[in-house]
């Protein structure tokens, strides 16, 4: 296994907002982590990138224990984290967003023009766009420049946190898509996602948090086709529904969902 976590528990404050958690990702796999607001996927992902303190458990990266070390000193081992909301620098230009990512593995002029080819490679508009502002395009092309940053690093283990958040069907498939061509060349990926069925159709495996700590561990198949996760976190149509499934919110009997 690529990245391992044995038994964490980090509080924010008073909240234990994860508790006795275990999972690991293996080279050329994806993880879906699976949960409604704030069960606790943002706090793992932050745990496992060095950013939030863990108070007890341990972390491994490549065997090495890594709990406790500066997210600087785990992005230099190859990890690298697109946290939710893109924060890209919106007054840089694409290119320019780009070139922050390669701080982790500056190289010279000539690995980082690969690195370039490869992020225009997998995302294709980046190429056209590469000299507009970050905050003039779409949040579709905005997710790309996030993950492409990411990618200018050469990460091994890559972590996404809610990469679908407010984008269309279109780019949905699009993002997802990368993320497993990516799996497929031998990245591993954890992949935060409250669009449940997108992530598990995704993922090899997958993990269900709530309040914290996981109530279900399976591959992402047997999650896919198992009624409790079925019920709660795919929303009507579950696996078999084409489209971007609904987010997993459950509310109470009698109660629907207010669009605008
Ligand atoms: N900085 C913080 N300070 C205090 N409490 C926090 C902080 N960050 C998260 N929490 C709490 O920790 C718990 C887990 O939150 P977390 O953001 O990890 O969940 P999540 O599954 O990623 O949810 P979301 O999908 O809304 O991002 C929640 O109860 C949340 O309110």
């Amino acid at each position: 296994m690529i990245l391992q976590a044995e038994r964490l528990e980090v509080r924010h404050g008073a909240t234990r907002a994860l508790r006795d958690v275990t999972c690991e990702v293996a080279e050329g796999q994806v993880l879906a982590l699976i949960g409604a607001n704030g069960a606790g996927k943002s706090t793992l992902l932050r745990a496992l990138a060095g950013l939030d303190a863990v108070r007890s458990g341990v972390i491994r990266l490549f065997g090495e224990d890594i709990t406790g070390r500066s997210a600087h000193a785990v992005a230099r081992r190859g990890l690298s984290l697109v946290p939710e909301g893109r924060q890209l620098f919106a007054d840089l230009t694409v290119r320019e967003n780009l070139q922050m990512g390669c701080y982790r593995a500056p190289g010279d002029r000539a690995a980082a023009r690969l690195r370039f080819e490869r992020v225009f490679g997998l995302f294709p508009v980046l190429r056209d766009f590469a000299e507009r502002r970050a905050g003039m395009l779409s949040g579709g092309q905005q997710q790309m420049v996030a993950v492409g940053r990411a990618l200018m690093g050469e990460p091994r283990v890559l972590l996404l946190d809610e990469p679908s958040l407010g984008l269309a069907p279109a780019y949905v498939g699009q993002i997802l898509d990368v993320v497993r061509e990516l799996a497929d060349t031998g990245t591993a990926v954890v992949l935060a996602e409250q669009n449940a069925a997108a992530a598990l159709r995704t993922a090899d495996q997958g993990i269900v948090l709530s309040n914290g700590t996981v109530t279900h561990r399976a591959p992402a198949a047997d999650l896919l086709a198992d009624d409790d996760v079925s019920r709660h976190y795919l929303g009507v149509g579950g696996a078999d529904d084409g489209a971007a499934p609904s987010p997993a919110r459950v509310l109470p009997e009698g109660l629907r969902e207010l669009r605008i």
